[in-house]
């Protein structure tokens, strides 16, 4: 009899303050948003980006964000969300997992996020291979996150054993 497909599910938070820079530029769910601050990092501070790796590295259960880009990685210094993205990706099916989807909200009063959200599901999709879909939410002024000091986000994967 065959076995059942158990999936697993991930979990996974980040938090990237704005710059001081105002010249840094702001990439968030691997796309530019031209006229906005950026995030610090020691890569491009992606927060959307960052959750996505991290939950999909909770689901398969093989370490973290650190585990695998950690700051005593040198050749992530910079690192595109989109290049970290591409890596955790990767790692996942290495671990013998496909991805089921990906569900990430970020957290700010800053970009609005509306305009440009179905971009950024179809671009992050494209990416993954598999339904990301990102929203966003204000703490109506409340917290760092409303203060503007910077942006959080969560998100949740699924993956099954390929
Ligand atoms: N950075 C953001 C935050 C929110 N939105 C959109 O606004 C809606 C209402 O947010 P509240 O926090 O006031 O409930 C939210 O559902 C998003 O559609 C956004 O575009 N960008
Ligand atoms: C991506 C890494 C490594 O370049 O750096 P940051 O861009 O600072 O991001 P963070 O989410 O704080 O932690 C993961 C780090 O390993």
């Amino acid at each position: 009899m065959s076995q059942p497909i158990i999936p697993r599910i991930g979990i996974a938070t980040d938090v990237h303050a704005f710059d001081t820079d105002l010249d840094r530029p702001l990439m968030l769910a691997c796309l530019h948003w031209p006229g906005e601050i950026g995030l610090v990092g020691h890569s491009d501070a992606d927060v959307a980006a960052h959750v996505a790796c991290d939950a999909l590295f909770s689901a398969a259960g093989i370490g973290d964000l650190g585990t695998h880009f950690g700051t005593g990685r040198p050749e992530f210094d910079g690192a595109s969300g989109e290049r970290l993205l591409r890596e955790a990706v990767r790692l996942t099916a290495e671990a013998g997992y496909t991805i089921g989807n990906i569900a990430i909200q970020i957290i700010g009063q800053k970009p609005r996020f509306g305009a440009r959200a179905a971009e950024a599901c179809q671009v992050m999709s494209d990416i993954v291979g598999a339904p990301v879909a990102v929203s966003a939410t204000t703490t109506d002024h409340l917290g760092f996150t409303g203060r503007n000091e910077g942006l959080a986000a969560i998100a949740t994967a699924l993956v099954y054993s390929s």
